[in-house]
């Protein structure tokens, strides 16, 4: 089958396309692209290689829209539907634009990474990016088999790495090069595709798209080294489909700037284990300290655990505790998590301090710990994030539960 001008037929939101049509590439506009999509270039669905493999979700497609924020450009391989509820968030409005205040340099045995060049105070936006390529992250699969060879899932592995290849070439060519000058593990001695999968394993961040894990790759934010004591986090906001680095605590000028590429209450060991996926030996201040220190960190670390596996029982069995004991636990709790430096726990743990006063009938502190977690997953996982409406029901089950008080506590 091939496909000439006259047969490539298309929509704005994907139809059937086929891959080898790409090698001609000679499939024009129909028509005008509406002005109700942005996509600069003819949606390409590759039809899969391996059709009886997965297939849960529809086939995902390949959108570009090439002038994208400034003309970084952003190439998305997702399925039509998420492409259609993206594109409104295309729309090119202004984002902030925080005054610079770091700089990409060399640094010893971790390649480039960033250091402030000025004060940043704490809940300061260092970086505000948007994605180069969004990419749903299944249909990357790869299988070893026997030696080395790979193959791949629904998708074989040319398959994704020709559509990796041409969503990098529809892109601009500044942002082709900033992308393949990024790090990555192999030598690069493969396909321009090839490069590209290393590169988005190398520096993607995980990101929920309507339920759907996709890979988003960012030019900037890909310099920020690991520290599993982080001194910034980073939350995504779907209104200007960016994602904004902001700082934990105050960051003085000329300390490195990083984020935890592991999940953040985790022990040493447990850190290892995830990072082993980077392969690469971390040389973070917390991975090189000495045993006692890191000893102490793992024991508040695991004690957190149980305080959170304890508290969540109280919720459920409220009289298997005294109340007495169950404030001395949350006391512990949040001294713990200021001793740890691991406030963006605070949005799960709040929860839990509100759902065991809720079971004790104690309304004032409901109300406290049910404010302090609207507050903290506003701030670490921005205003849009779908949890924050699970946490804003908790008023109603406490609405019959006496009046605020006057003595709240400070936070
Ligand atoms: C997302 S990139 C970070 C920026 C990268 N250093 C560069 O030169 O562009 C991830 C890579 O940086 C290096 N890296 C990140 N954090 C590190 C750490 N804590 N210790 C050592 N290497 C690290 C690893 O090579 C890792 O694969």
């Amino acid at each position: 089958f091939t496909t000439s001008p006259s047969t490539c037929t298309w929509t704005p939101h994907g139809s059937p396309y086929p891959l080898h049509a790409l090698s001609s590439g000679v499939c024009p506009l129909e028509s005008p692209p509406s002005h109700t999509t942005p996509w600069s270039h003819p949606p390409l669905c590759p039809p899969p290689a391996n059709p009886s493999v997965g297939g849960e979700l529809a086939d995902p497609c390949l959108y570009t829209y090439a002038t994208f924020r400034g003309n970084s450009g952003l190439s998305l391989i997702t399925s039509p539907d998420i492409a259609a509820s993206i594109a409104p968030a295309l729309d090119d409005t202004a984002v902030p634009t925080p005054f610079r205040g770091f700089t990409v340099v060399p640094l010893p045995r971790r390649g480039l990474g960033v250091l402030a060049t000025r004060p940043l105070p704490k809940g300061e936006l260092v970086m505000v990016a948007a994605p180069v390529l969004l990419v749903r992250a299944d249909f990357l699969t790869t299988t070893t088999t026997g030696g080395a060879s790979e193959t791949g899932g629904r998708y074989s592995v040319r398959q994704q790495e020709a559509v990796l290849e041409r969503a990098m070439r529809q892109l601009p060519g500044e942002t082709q090069r900033r992308v393949v000058g990024l790090a990555r593990r192999g030598e690069g001695h493969g396909s321009f595709g090839e490069l590209v999968r290393d590169v988005l394993g190398t520096n993607a961040f995980h990101l929920d798209v309507e339920g759907v894990d996709h890979l988003a790759l960012y030019l900037e934010p890909s310099r920020m080294n690991h520290g599993c004591r982080p001194n910034v986090f980073w939350r995504f906001s779907w209104k200007h489909m960016t994602m904004e680095v902001v700082a934990l605590r105050d960051i003085q000028p000329g300390e490195e700037i990083v984020y935890s590429y592991t999940f953040l209450g985790y022990t040493r060991q447990e850190r290892l284990a995830m990072l082993s996926h980077w392969g690469f030996t971390c040389s973070c201040a917390m991975c090189t300290a000495g045993p006692s220190e890191i000893a102490l960190s793992d024991r508040r670390r695991d004690r957190l655990f149980e305080l959170h596996a304890t508290l969540s029982a109280a919720a459920e069995a409220p009289e298997s505790l005294p109340r007495e004991r169950i404030d001395a636990l949350v006391a512990e709790t949040r001294k713990l998590i200021e001793e740890e430096q691991l406030d963006p726990q605070l949005v799960e743990y709040y929860q839990v301090f509100a759902r065991v006063y809720l079971a004790l009938g104690d309304g004032r502190r409901v109300r406290e710990y049910i404010r302090a977690a609207e507050e903290k997953w506003v701030l670490y996982e921005g205003e849009e994030h779908s949890n924050i409406e699970g946490i804003r029901g908790l008023w109603e089950e406490v609405e019959g539960l006496g009046e605020d008080e006057e003595d709240e506590e400070e936070w």
